[in-house]
């Protein structure tokens, strides 16, 4: 299945496009100075300190749509990163090859106001306030080219599926463990405030404790909220089990299958959470709003 639209006449070859900082309206630098004024009232306390970190080390909370080349030079001056613009969802070699060249693709678009909670496409919002911040940490910059370099190789097999759910349950949905708690690093929770609170405080959820086989025959949820998340101990754990490992084998025995399902616990499971999957049984963020309350 394609996982991005035909590439737009305006994107290079390799899928960028101008930012067009100066096209951006004031409404939608407002939406963005909304939807991060809602996350900061809930991270606090919850995302990773690497995180909160980030965010101030490139200011992301100044005001308005950050400018992507004048917060790549202050992010490639941390750990050799920029961070470029592409129209939305590109090829998985095009993808792989920007992070394997510390280059990230963030959307240039911002979502509407009719769309804060929930939507398809990394817009610069999901992207920016949600993934760039951990890659002023040198440990996970480097985790995260090293991904790009895997995922082009990972081309030469048959398993992509199970590549990307270590994407998945580590850069999208990962939970790291620390001595105040569990805490959030992964972009796609960072950027929900919903599943912020959920992902750390809902019975509901397995937590697991990070195994690489595990988590990358483990099936996931694209349209919901997670039903089990992953947690490392810390990002030096995440970036020595993956990069010193020989992928090629894992591939051979999984095959691009999932072998559990999102809600599965298996005997080996380092148990943090054993949920109870009720947010998913009564039917996730579909469920009929109980007006009997
Ligand atoms: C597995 C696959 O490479 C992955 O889903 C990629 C696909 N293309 C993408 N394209 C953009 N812009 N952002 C992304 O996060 C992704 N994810
Ligand atoms: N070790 C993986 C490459 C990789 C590194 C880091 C993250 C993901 C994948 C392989 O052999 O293919
Ligand atoms: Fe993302």
């Amino acid at each position: 299945m394609s996982n991005h639209s035909e590439k737009p006449a305006n994107a290079r070859d390799d899928w960028t496009i101008d930012q067009g900082w100066s096209d951006y309206t004031a409404d939608e630098h407002v939406v963005w100075d909304l939807l991060y004024k809602r996350q900061m009232d809930v991270l606090p306390g919850r995302a990773a300190p690497e995180f909160l970190e980030g965010l101030k080390a490139l200011d992301l909370g100044k005001g308005g749509i950050p400018e992507f080349e004048a917060m790549s030079d202050e992010l490639e001056s941390l750990t050799g990163w920029r961070v470029v613009a592409v129209p939305g969802l590109v090829p998985d070699e095009v993808f792989f090859d920007h992070l394997a060249n510390r280059r990230f693709p963030a959307g240039q678009f911002i979502r509407k106001r009719n769309e804060l909670d929930y939507l398809q496409e990394p817009d610069v919002f999901h992207d920016v306030f949600g993934h760039v911040p951990m890659l002023t940490n040198p440990v996970f910059a480097d985790y995260m080219e090293a991904y790009g370099k895997g995922g082009l190789r990972s081309l030469d097999f048959a398993a992509l599926k199970n590549l990307a759910a270590l994407y998945w349950y580590t850069v999208e949905f990962g939970l790291i463990q620390t001595d105040e708690g569990l805490r959030i690093y992964g972009a796609g929770i960072v950027s929900s405030k919903t599943e912020s609170i959920f992902a750390l405080e809902d019975p509901s959820p397995n937590r697991i404790g990070f195994d690489l086989e595990r988590l990358m025959k483990t099936d996931y949820r694209i349209d919901d909220f997670q039903q089990t998340y992953f947690v490392i101990d810390s990002y030096k754990q995440l970036f020595d089990a993956t990069v010193k490992t020989d992928f090629a084998p894992i591939y051979d025995r999984m095959q691009g299958k999932f072998a559990l399902k999102p809600e599965d616990v298996v005997a080996n499971d380092a148990v943090i959470t054993r949920g109870s999957q009720a947010y998913a049984k009564a039917g996730g963020r579909l469920a009929p709003v109980d007006g009997s309350k």
